[in-house]
């Protein structure tokens, strides 16, 4: 499995590190426009390689929009992950990038595709779900190659936030006792972290918790990016790599996973034409299937909600979908 990484920022260098210590890619390329940055990062990425005990091959290679063949190293890749754009500062939000990120996605998706016509792409540039739906309208790919990845972080972060309550309840727990879902836009307001569905080693959570305390959970998953961007002064990339990892782990080992993810709905949900995260199913031919699961009534009218908000944003796209 041959993967470039486009963007050798901090999400795309997280990216290429977890996938190297995974063990499961002959090779990750990573791609920016920087000159040293690639090429460094993966070097230092492969010194790793002894320590850590893989094989992996890590390569840099520097790209420039206008070269036509700046790409040539990516060729045969079978997934291209993007991550390249700007990040926000504290007090932005994801949205306020759609301008400077909409250019650079389009531009590295045609280049990226040229080289790799087979490629399974999985979009992290912000806004997440806007620069999914630009490449699924750009490319005119099927939309099993063309996922966002917004949902394995947010549940991962909503798993986070209720093992804290948990703990602090009384129910001693870890992330990884709790079970949680989170679907919709990956946008501070509109997120919707499914409550009713969440539970600590098969209990529902709801039993465990006041109301109160998941009110509490639900906001701090909502703003999870934004909280870590004021401690950071830039936005997360350690549970951002890893998430896009297990993204592309899931494809290259056909495993069949569940995970929510950003994707094209075509009446699913009762919606259409927009990318919104929704659970999926993701194996060897990328987005296998979309589970249509019930929501109560407050979360279905969340969803519409988000629904709604990332039409808005997509309306921003305005001259770059042409
Ligand atoms: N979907 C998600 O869950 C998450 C999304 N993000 C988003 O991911 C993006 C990257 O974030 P960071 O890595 O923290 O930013 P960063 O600034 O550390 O890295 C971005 C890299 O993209 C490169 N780049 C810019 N234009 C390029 C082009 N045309 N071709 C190749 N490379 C190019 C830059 O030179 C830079 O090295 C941001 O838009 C951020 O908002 C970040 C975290 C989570
Ligand atoms: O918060 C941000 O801007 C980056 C991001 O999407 C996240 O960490 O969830």
């Amino acid at each position: 499995m041959k993967v470039t990484v486009v963007g050798a920022g901090n999400v795309g260098a997280t990216v290429a590190n977890v996938l190297a210590t995974k063990k499961f890619c002959s090779e990750v390329v990573l791609v920016d426009i920087k000159e040293g940055v690639p090429q460094g990062k993966a070097m230092d990425i492969m010194q790793t390689a002894h320590m850590l005990n893989f094989d992996t091959t890590v390569t840099g290679v520097t790209a420039l929009p206008n070269d036509p063949e700046g790409y040539a190293p990516t060729a045969g890749s079978d997934v291209v992950v993007v991550t390249s754009g700007m990040p926000r500062k504290p007090g932005m939000s994801r949205e306020d990038l759609i301008g400077v990120n909409a250019k650079i996605v389009k531009s590295v998706v045609d280049q990226a595709l040229k080289y790799s016509p087979n490629a399974y792409f999985i979009i992290i540039s912000n806004p997440m779900d806007a620069m999914t739906f630009l490449t699924l309208k750009d490319t005119k790919l099927p939309r099993n190659r063309i996922l966002g990845q917004g949902g394995m972080l947010d549940s991962s972060r909503f798993r986070y936030f209720l093992a804290q309550a948990l703990t602090k309840a009384g129910y001693p727990a870890t992330p990884a006792d709790v079970d949680g879902m989170v679907i919709g836009g990956h946008s501070d307001k509109t997120m919707v972290p499914l409550v009713s569905y969440a539970t600590l080693r098969g209990i529902p959570v709801t039993q465990l918790l006041s109301k109160e305390a998941l009110d509490d959970v639900v906001a701090n998953t909502k703003v999870g990016g934004a909280t870590l961007t004021k401690l950071l002064g830039t936005s997360a990339w350690i549970a951002p790599g890893a998430a896009a990892a297990t993204m592309v782990e899931a494809i290259a080992l056909d495993a069949k996973k569940l995970i929510p993810c950003c994707v094209y709905l075509e009446g699913e949900y009762g919606e259409k034409d927009l990318c919104i995260g929704v659970p999926c199913i993701l194996g060897k031919n990328g987005l296998e299937k979309i589970v249509e699961i019930k929501l109560d009534g407050e979360e279905k009218a969340k969803f519409e909600e988000s629904v709604q908000a990332a039409r808005n944003t997509n309306a921003k796209l305005g001259d770059a979908l042409k």
